[in-house]
């Protein structure tokens, strides 16, 4: 656990950029510290490891004041990753991702052994290994940049804006990276965006920090988006807030029918105006009409139980139909939420 206890940063020049933070980032899980430009994000996330000291108060990890640590010590124990990777340009990736072990004293076998490990595990080709990072896209860099600060297996890892400077298909990959992996790896992480979307997707708990360093609201995304704190938080949060929450909502439960479904080669007798054509594995193939039963119509599906109602909402939205398609984790169709169970579903959600 890391813990900021009365944390204030104030600057020679007397620029506060962290002013009396008390806070917390559990053992185990994400937490975000987001907030507009300036507001003292990077500056936070720099005391943890001592690139910079506080100015009064203390931050702890586990109990112990990083004060009281040397700052090489204490950086051996805790894994950074920036903005576009910063890898050395001179060293091989292998080598690159090995730089702390080799720090460590480990040897060279060993640790080029654990590079190559890691890169398999950030989702990287190891044929990559020999090259340069300037021979890498960026994606391929922040994965590295990923792999680099996880090679000694610290329990801490902070991560400063990783992803911001990839395009935004790239970024989402390295999201659902981050996430699988943390998943597996279950670390300490403090994770500096400025993008609220980014900070709902990955952050256990988000805190939200506005200019002057001051702590806005500490909570899990779910409650910032149905409770947010003051106009402020409420204003950063953006305006499609409500449909945002959708993405917390589970379709479990969320009532399907499985009488509308037709085989491709005909037959099925439904009344509706709607039928859903599936094929021989029982996976969707589209939408026909009575109006016109000679044409395929879109459709949209999402993955019955753990997708969002968000992502419900939007395949019924791909849709002529307006009924989106719940599949199962093979494709197969489980049945069709119609319009009328997904309002029933928005109704309850809206009522908290
Ligand atoms: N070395 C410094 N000397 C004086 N002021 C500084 C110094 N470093 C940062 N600041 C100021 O402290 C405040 C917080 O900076 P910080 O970099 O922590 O913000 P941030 O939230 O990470 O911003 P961004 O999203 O733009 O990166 C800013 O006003 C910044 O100008």
């Amino acid at each position: 656990m890391i813990t900021f206890d009365a944390v204030t940063k104030r600057f020679p020049d007397g620029t506060v950029a962290v002013d009396d933070l008390t806070m917390e980032a559990p053992t185990g899980e994400i937490t975000v510290l987001v907030g507009p430009s300036g507001c003292g994000k990077t500056t936070s996330l720099r005391m943890i490891n001592r690139m910079i000291d506080a100015s009064e108060g203390q931050i702890l990890l586990d109990g112990v004041p990083v004060q009281s640590i040397d700052p090489p010590t204490l950086r051996r124990g805790i894994g950074y990753v920036i903005q576009q990777a910063g890898l050395f340009p001179h060293r091989k990736i292998v080598d690159n991702i090995a730089t702390v072990p080799y720090l460590l004293g480990w040897d060279r076998k060993k640790a080029r052994d654990r590079a190559m490990e890691l890169l398999e595990r950030v989702g990287l080709d190891p044929a990559l290994a020999g090259r340069y990072p300037f021979q890498l896209s960026g994606g391929q860099q922040q994965r590295v940049g990923v792999a680099r600060a996880l090679a000694a297996d610290p329990p801490v890892l902070l991560m400063d804006e990783p992803f911001s400077a990839v395009d935004p298909v790239v970024r989402t990959s390295l999201q659902e990276e981050l996430l699988r992996l943390q998943g597996e790896l279950n670390k300490t992480i403090v994770f500096v965006t400025h993008d609220i979307d980014e900070a709902i997707k990955l952050g256990d708990r988000v805190a939200v920090l506005r200019v002057g360093g001051r702590l806005a609201q500490l909570a899990a995304p779910k409650t910032l988006l149905s409770e947010p704190s003051d106009d402020f938080v409420r204003e950063f949060l953006g305006h499609d807030r409500g449909i945002r929450r959708l993405q917390f909502v589970s379709t479990e439960g969320l009532r399907l029918r499985t009488d509308l479904t037709v085989r491709q080669d005909g037959g099925g007798s439904s009344e509706e105006p709607w039928r859903l054509v599936v094929d021989e594995q029982g996976g969707p193939v589209g939408w026909i009409s009575w109006s016109r039963p000679d044409e395929l119509e879109p459709f949209g599906t999402f993955l019955y139980g753990r997708d969002s109602m968000r992502s419900a909402l939007d395949a019924a939205l791909l849709s002529p139909s307006g009924c989106s398609v719940a599949v199962d984790d093979e494709g197969k169709v489980v049945g069709v939420a119609t319009r009328e169970a997904l309002d029933e579903a928005l109704a309850e959600a809206a009522d908290g």
